[in-house]
């Protein structure tokens, strides 16, 4: 990974006050048709301002190209969040484009951009969002029934709702499912379809696919053994690698993961981190990570780090004993908040430096 900063900078901090970020990999070509570099993700110019004139997020040029893993770090109150909701379409930027795999969201009306973010993006938070009346393996499928029951529904949101009305209606439920009863969910008492067959008569060849796709991805999870459980059943590490089968049972462009491990002890936290870095380098998907924790940074390839809203510097391959003094450097760069310049300690890659971007993140 390589990024460029403006030239001439005053101070070290004022540098990376005007750092423009580009995550690549050598020899990435041009993105077909799109004109842009090549990458799973880029922004250009993208910047945030919730109030007007206060920015969240200064104008950024990032691109992370697929079957990478980036993270991203910074003080609290830095930007990461506003930078992920941005890169993921869950939020509008103020300015600039952010594309997916050659899609400009900014083109994209809020239907399209949720299915969008449904078929092509996956999310994994610090809470792990199970749907407790749900089966394991029901909740790892959840996106690809959404996706077939959108036009029946119109929109999952509407779906959401109808599941959660039946499930305040045992007796309909079984009136309308099969003969005999489905297993109770033993917390919150509410029938469960079969998970092995949809309807009591044989799943249909595209439930019967999302069936088989989504105990694939909770195999791969390693938790193959819990499809029938509730989520209620679960520790906080299997819940998280149930989140994780979810968000990556629909072969998605990115996974966009906040926090993933913020709520998981060390050694929960390594297991969860593993499958995203198993997800990257043998399946090669795109990671992108927001997190606090310099162990859970050092998985990453590149780690990218935000201060007051400005990418300050970007890390290839640091441990985390690397990552923890730059963030150290970074903390107390944040408390003078004028200040003095961000030193790196010595033992950190020193970045490619360039002025092909000078101004642009201004
Ligand atoms: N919805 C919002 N409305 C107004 N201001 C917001 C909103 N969301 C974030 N901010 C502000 O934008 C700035 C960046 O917030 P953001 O949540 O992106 O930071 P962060 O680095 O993710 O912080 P943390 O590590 O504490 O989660 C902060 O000053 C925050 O107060």
């Amino acid at each position: 990974m390589f990024w460029r900063r403006g030239g001439h900078p005053r101070t070290e901090a004022e540098a990376a006050a005007t750092a423009t970020a580009t995550a690549g990999r050598a020899g990435a070509g041009p993105a077909s048709g799109t004109g842009s570099p090549a990458g799973a993700l880029v922004l250009e110019g993208v910047h945030r301002e919730y109030e007007r004139g206060v920015p969240a997020l200064h104008p950024l040029d990032l691109t992370v190209p697929s079957g990478r893993f980036l993270a991203v770090m910074g003080p609290s109150g830095c930007g990461k969040s506003t930078l992920l909701q941005c890169a993921a379409g869950l939020d509008r930027p103020t300015g600039g484009t952010v594309r997916i795999g050659g899609t400009d969201l900014s083109s994209l009306s809020e239907t399209r951009l949720t299915r969008l973010r449904r078929e092509r993006l996956g999310f994994v938070f610090q809470a792990h969002n199970l749907v407790p009346s749900l089966s394991v393996l029901e909740n790892v499928a959840l996106p690809l029934m959404l996706g077939r029951a959108r036009s029946m529904f119109a929109g999952p949101r509407r779906l959401a709702r109808t599941l959660a009305a039946l499930s305040e209606s045992p007796e309909y439920v079984r009136s309308i499912d099969d003969a005999d009863p489905p297993p109770c969910d033993r917390t919150h008492q509410t029938p469960r379809a079969d998970p092995r067959t949809s309807t009591g008569r044989g799943p249909s060849r595209a439930t019967a696919g999302d069936e088989l796709r989504a105990r694939d991805a909770l195999a791969a999870v390693g938790l193959a053994e819990r499809a029938d459980a509730s989520p209620a059943e679960l520790s906080g590490g299997q819940s998280q690698r149930v989140a994780i089968a979810r968000a990556l049972v629909t072969r998605p462009d990115i996974v966009f993961a906040d926090e993933p491990t913020g709520a998981l002890d060390p050694a929960t936290a390594q297991e969860v981190l593993a499958l995203l870095r198993r997800a990257v380098d043998r399946d090669g998907h795109t990671v992108v990570m927001v997190t606090h924790d310099p162990v859970a940074a050092a998985r990453a390839d590149e780690i990218l780090f935000l201060g007051q809203g400005r990418v300050v510097d970007c890390l290839e391959g640091a441990d985390p004993g690397q990552v923890r003094r730059f963030m150290g450097a970074l903390g107390r760069d944040a408390e003078r908040r004028q200040a003095g310049p961000v030193k790196a300690p010595a033992d950190t890659r020193t970045p490619v430096l360039s002025t092909a971007h000078e101004g642009a993140a201004r």
